[in-house]
C-alpha cells in the first residue's frame, strides 16, 4: 500500500523498444502526489510512448514501473482492473465511441467497474457533464455534433467518471485555439485543486506548462530531466535552449519575466 509521502508513479530503469529502435533507455522518474507534471520533448522522443508503458498499453522491455504502490508487471487481471479504475485518461482526440452519446460514452466506464443501478448511473453521468464546464444538453448529443473544446471536456468528463486518483492528459489543449486552451487550462487546475488529483501531462503548449505545471519532465536523450519551469530554463542543452528561449518560448515567458521586473 502506498503511503502518502510515496511517489504515486514510479518508474527505474524503463527501457522501450519497437524493433532495433530505442526509445527510452534507463529512464527514471518520480511523480508526486498532487502535482501537475507537464511531460515535453521533441517531436518522437517518446513522450506518448512514456504515457502509455505506465498505463499498461505499452510492455517495457526492461525497468520497473509503480503506479500508486502497485508494480504493473506484476498484478494478475483483477488487480490491474482495480488499478485502472483509479486513473482516468484522456486521449489526444478525446477518443470517444461515435456510435454512443456523450452521456453513454460517460456511463462506460461506470457500467465496467462499479454495480451502480442505471439511474444512479445516468445521474453520476450528468454531474461529471455539469463538472466539465458542458452544458446539460450536451449529454444527450453525439460527438459529431460538439465543437472539437466541447468533445475534450467530454472526454474529460468521461476519465473523471470513476472519481480517479491520477488523470492522464495527451496533449489536451492541441487543436484548440488559444482562448480555448486557457479554459481547458484552467479547468483542468481547477479540477485538480478540487479533487486532490495528482496530473500527469503530455504537452507541446508552452502557456499551459507556464499556467498549471508545478514541473516539467523534458525528454531527452532518451532520458528524463525533471524540475521546475524556472531551473529547466537555465539548463544548457540545445534542445531547452531551442524551445524555451526561441522566438515561441519567449513569448510565452515573456508576460512571467515583466511580472518578475515590475
Ligand atoms: N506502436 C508503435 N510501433 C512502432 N513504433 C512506435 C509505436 N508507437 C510509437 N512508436 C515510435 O516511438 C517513437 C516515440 O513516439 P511517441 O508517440 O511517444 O512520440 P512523442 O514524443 O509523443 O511525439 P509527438 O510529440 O510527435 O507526438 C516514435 O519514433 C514512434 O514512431
Amino acid at each position: 500500500m502506498a503511503t502518502r509521502s510515496e511517489p504515486v508513479i514510479r518508474v527505474r530503469g524503463l527501457v522501450t523498444r519497437f524493433g532495433v529502435q530505442t526509445i527510452h533507455d534507463g529512464l527514471d522518474l518520480d511523480v508526486r502526489r498532487g502535482e501537475v507534471l507537464g511531460v515535453v520533448g521533441g517531436s518522437g522522443t517518446g513522450k506518448s510512448v512514456l504515457l502509455k508503458a505506465i498505463i499498461g498499453l505499452v510492455r517495457p522491455a526492461a525497468g520497473t514501473i509503480q503506479v500508486l504502490g502497485d508494480d504493473t508487471a506484476t498484478l494478475d487481471d483483477a488487480a490491474r482492473i482495480r488499478l485502472q479504475a483509479r486513473w482516468g485518461v484522456l486521449f489526444q482526440d478525446g477518443a470517444l465511441f461515435s456510435s454512443m452519446t456523450v452521456s453513454e460514452n460517460i456511463q462506460v466506464p461506470l457500467k465496467e467497474h462499479t454495480s451502480l443501478d442505471p439511474f444512479t448511473i445516468a445521474e453520476v453521468a450528468r454531474i461529471k457533464i455539469a463538472m466539465t464546464g458542458l452544458p446539460p444538453s450536451a449529454g444527450s448529443k453525439y460527438p459529431s455534433e460538439l465543437s472539437g473544446g466541447m468533445r475534450k471536456r467530454a472526454g474529460l468528463a468521461r476519465a473523471l467518471a470513476l472519481d480517479p486518483e491520477i488523470l492522464f492528459l495527451d496533449e489536451p489543449t492541441a487543436g484548440l485555439d488559444p482562448i480555448g486552451a486557457a479554459a481547458f487550462d484552467a479547468l483542468i487546475r481547477n479540477l485538480q485543486r478540487s479533487l486532490g488529483l495528482t496530473v500527469f501531462m503530455v504537452t507541446h503548449d508552452l502557456d499551459s506548462l507556464r499556467a498549471i505545471c508545478d514541473r516539467i519532465a523534458v525528454l531527452i536523450d532518451k532520458r528524463i530531466v525533471v524540475d521546475t519551469l524556472e531551473k529547466l530554463r537555465l539548463l544548457d542543452h540545445p534542445w531547452i535552449r531551442e524551445y524555451f528561449h526561441g522566438p515561441r518560448g519567449r513569448a510565452a515567458l515573456a508576460g512571467d519575466e515583466r511580472r518578475a521586473e515590475g
